[in-house]
């Protein structure tokens, strides 16, 4: 039989504590519906105690319907030489109106001399009263031995006395903390298995990610049996991080058969990781393990070979188990495979013996050697495979453009373009002005477009980007640039090298506007009668 993990997230309490991480009231409690969703069993909220942003989210959440989770507050034992009833922060926790609270408190005798300035012994007696107290009113307490396992190494004896004291008092569990996160996986291992042969109440693990060890020292102490695991969604937390929870679970539920989730909710990791990274504003790393969208991403034709015919060949797990998906890029590293793969996700028919494809294949690695990066930039890629198997059609072609940039006295500078295009058999002569020369180009391009194709009216770029190829040539430098555009539903990317910043703008913005014209010919199939040969001007490229 499977046995269960019980998950504690903190991201909304020790997530908070990392660095350009900030929740408002309402963050918090949209985070609390999706953990809820996932079948997270505790969800530490906050610190009552802190400042009233805490006190009115736990006010606020008694609202929200929860099915399975239960909402803690966090706190610390009482202070040393008061009473327990006496303790604002205690009386917090209380008011805060949660079931359970996690109070931490020293078991690291250097911390308890240095950090709180108290005795052994009045701090083994904070952390019995403070426990006693709030089971007396009703919570159920976990207590969070703090630095526990520094404590451990240094006197071992106290670390045990210290989490004994919590037992006694009657705490629901007791969760180990590696506070500075500089512990390693086989000593957690050792120690975990040590107390849980002395304590009788659950025991938990809460590790920090200071020796990027993190999510390794949580599984190693299930395996040695705690049963609780505390940390964050997308590992945040106070300098570099907590164990990332996204990680965690499906190391536990995939590969040691814990139950940690219903199995059917493995599939929202992916989605649960991005939306927090949205919400606390926080950018997504391509290559988070298990959700990232590099993290079944192959690039080495060899991957991609072996990947075609057994994914896991080079999968640890399914992609689509964690509600992520198998990519593939498409680079110089790249062999026929990769392209196969691409046609087929494109319905093209591609065979590996097709000498186009093979001329294909060339073309990519050279375009990569000048500067192109293809794997950044899907849409320009789709259009240099439509060119390879003849399926390209040119919706305009470009006679000149011509650009004036005027600085005259203290007037601001102004920018101004002139495009000469030949559409639908029509000569078409535009001009336009915009803050710079690509936003004039772009105006100019468009209003010379827009009579023929009014839908690319719906299209705007939503990201501009420009990188030097070789900054030792300074201003005669290569530079790549990548156009991100969209319609409001769908994204994609383009990119135009050239040693002059306008020329590759302009060839990032061409493809751009080709690829949606492209993706909507049915829409203008009737407006676009075949172009005379009168008309051709010069190829876009
Ligand atoms: C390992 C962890 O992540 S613990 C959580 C850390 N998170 C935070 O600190 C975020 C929220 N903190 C806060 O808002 C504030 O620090 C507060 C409101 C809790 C306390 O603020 P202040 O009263 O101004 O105290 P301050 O933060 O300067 O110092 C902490 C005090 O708590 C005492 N203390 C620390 N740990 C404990 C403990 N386990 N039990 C009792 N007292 C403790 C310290 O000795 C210190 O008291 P002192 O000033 O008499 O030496
Ligand atoms: C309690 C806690 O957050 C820690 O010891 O790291």
């Amino acid at each position: 039989m499977r046995e269960q993990v019980f998950l504690f997230d903190t991201t909304l309490r020790d997530g908070t504590q990392g660095e350009g991480v900030s929740l408002s009231v309402d963050d918090k409690l949209k985070i609390v519906e999706k953990l809820d969703q996932l079948g997270v069993h505790y969800i530490e909220g906050g610190w009552p105690g802190s400042n009233p942003k805490d006190m009115e989210f736990f006010k606020r959440v008694q609202e929200v319907n929860l099915e399975k989770a239960t909402i803690t507050a966090f706190g610390s034992t009482r202070r040393s030489g008061i009473k327990a009833d006496e303790d604002e922060n205690l009386q917090k926790l209380i008011d805060s109106g949660v079931k359970a609270a996690a109070i931490f408190g020293k078991t690291w005798d250097f911390q308890v001399k240095e950090a709180i300035g108290t005795t052994l012994d009045e701090n083994l007696q904070m952390i019995y009263d403070s426990v006693l107290f709030l089971k007396q009113n009703g919570l159920e307490v976990i207590f969070d031995a703090e630095h526990f396992f520094d404590g451990y190494k240094n006197n071992r004896q106290y670390a045990m006395e210290a989490i004994l004291s919590a037992e006694k008092a009657g705490a629901s569990c007791i969760a180990l903390c590696d506070t500075n996160g500089g512990t390693l996986p086989h000593e957690i291992y050792e120690i975990v298995k040590d107390v849980c042969s002395k304590v009788t109440v659950q025991v938990g693990i809460h590790c920090h990610n200071d020796g990027e060890v993190a999510v390794a020292n949580s599984v190693a102490a299930i395996q040695a049996g705690a049963r609780q695991v505390q940390g964050t969604v997308n590992g945040y937390g106070e300098r570099c991080g907590n164990a990332n929870l996204i990680s965690v679970i499906p190391n536990l539920q995939m590969k040691l058969n814990f139950d940690c989730i219903s199995e059917g909710n493995l599939t929202k990791l992916t989605s649960i990781s991005k939306y927090v990274h949205e919400i606390a504003n926080q950018s997504a790393p391509s290559n988070q393990p298990f959700v990232g969208k590099s993290a079944f991403a192959h690039k080495g034709g060899m991957h991609v070979s072996a990947v075609l015919k057994h994914p896991e060949t080079y999968e640890h797990v399914k992609p689509e188990a964690l509600g992520n998906a198998r990519r593939v890029l498409v680079s110089e590293l790249s062999g026929q495979s990769n392209l196969l793969f691409k046609a087929k996700e494109w319905n093209y028919r591609f065979d590996k013996k097709d000498p186009s494809s093979k001329k294909l294949l060339e073309t990519i690695k050279e375009k990569e050697h000048e500067g192109y990066q293809y794997e950044a930039a899907e849409a320009s890629f789709e259009l240099l495979v439509k060119k390879s198997f003849d399926q390209w059609k040119d919706y305009f072609t470009l006679d000149y453009y011509k650009i004036f940039i005027e600085k005259n006295g203290e007037q601001a500078f102004s920018t101004e373009a002139v495009v000469k295009l030949c559409v639908q058999n029509e000569v078409v002569l535009t001009a336009a002005e915009g803050n710079g020369p690509v936003n004039a180009l772009d105006h100019a391009l468009r209003k010379g477009l827009e009579q023929f194709y009014p839908i690319i009216k719906n299209m705007y770029l939503s990201d501009y980007k420009v990188r030097v190829l070789d900054e030792t040539d300074a201003t005669a430098s290569k530079v790549r640039v990548l156009i991100e555009s969209s319609d409001g539903n769908e994204k994609w990317s383009t990119i135009g090298v050239s040693g002059n910043i306008i020329k590759a703008s302009w060839l990032a913005l061409i493809d751009s506007v080709q690829y949606y014209l492209m993706k909507h010919d049915s829409e203008i199939e009737l407006n676009h009668p075949k172009q005379d040969e009168h008309c051709l001007g010069v190829s876009n490229h």
